[in-house]
């Protein structure tokens, strides 16, 4: 997958092909990741990226033109077409089943917005969507970026190792994740939960079940009336609850 990055801090994007997941992504070229700096197409002697607001007020708006400008080269660099996609915390929350669908584009092209954001007419004819990534005040759009390039990496087919992609499966979509345990069996007198020993893979995949059932019904209720449950996750989750109140 092609991702292009408009921003004033290209080696910050960058920094997410370099480590983990999604530098193995970008080593193995399941995903290509280009950064375009504004400020290389500032024209003027001080190659200028920010003005004054009009209205007044505190601050600094981007430029139109070198903005503009990153965005049209990094159309034109890669043939296919790009949903081009503004990071501010004016956009719609970023969720998981927006992160799939981002996957399934051919190419993103993520502009990030510094100071105080972007001319609202680059917005209007420039950009498809404008996302957020919680209800947070960042100094830039660079960190939200990274954050969703991380998010659509792990879902390009092969990006995920056959370690990562047991923990994506056993994620049940749209709940929290049931708790986790290593070495040693006793730690300051906490065992690990029986079952998990038992060798019995029917008894702790119910008990992984019910465990994630059971955290997302205490910590996010709102995940639980979302969620498709079958008979037995009612099962699972009620005997929870059960337990809760007992
Ligand atoms: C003091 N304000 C200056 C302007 N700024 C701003 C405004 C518009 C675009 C980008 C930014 C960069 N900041 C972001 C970006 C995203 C998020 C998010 N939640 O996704 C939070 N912050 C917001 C903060």
């Amino acid at each position: 997958m092609r991702i292009d990055a408009v921003t004033l801090f290209p080696d910050l994007v960058s920094q997410v092909t370099q480590w983990g997941v999604t530098g193995r992504a970008s080593e193995q070229g399941l995903l290509q990741l280009v950064c375009w700096n504004p400020r290389d197409y500032a024209r003027d002697r001080h190659r200028t990226v920010d003005d004054r607001p009009y209205g007044g007020g505190p601050g600094m708006v981007m430029k139109v033109e070198p903005l503009r400008a990153a965005m049209h080269e990094a159309r034109a660099s890669a043939p296919g077409r790009s949903l081009s996609l503004y990071l501010s915390p004016q956009g719609r929350r970023l969720d998981q089943a927006a992160v799939e669908r981002l996957a399934g584009q051919e190419r993103l092209l993520l502009v990030c917005g510094r100071y105080e954001g972007i001319d609202e007419r680059v917005i209007a004819t420039e950009i498809d969507e404008e996302i957020s990534i919680g209800d947070y005040v960042l100094s830039g759009g660079e960190l939200p970026a990274m954050v969703l390039i991380d998010a659509v990496a792990r879902l390009i087919p092969g990006a995920l190792g056959h370690a990562d992609s047991a923990s994506e499966d056993s994620f049940s979509a749209g709940l929290l994740d049931y708790p986790h345990y290593t070495r040693p069996e006793v730690l300051d007198g906490m065992a690990v939960p029986a079952v998990l020993l038992s060798g019995d893979h029917d008894a702790i995949g119910r008990w992984r079940r019910q465990q994630a059932l059971g955290r997302s019904w205490l910590r996010r209720p709102d995940l639980i009336n979302r969620a498709q449950l079958s008979t037995e996750d009612r099962r699972l989750l009620d005997e929870y609850i059960d337990e809760y109140r007992s």
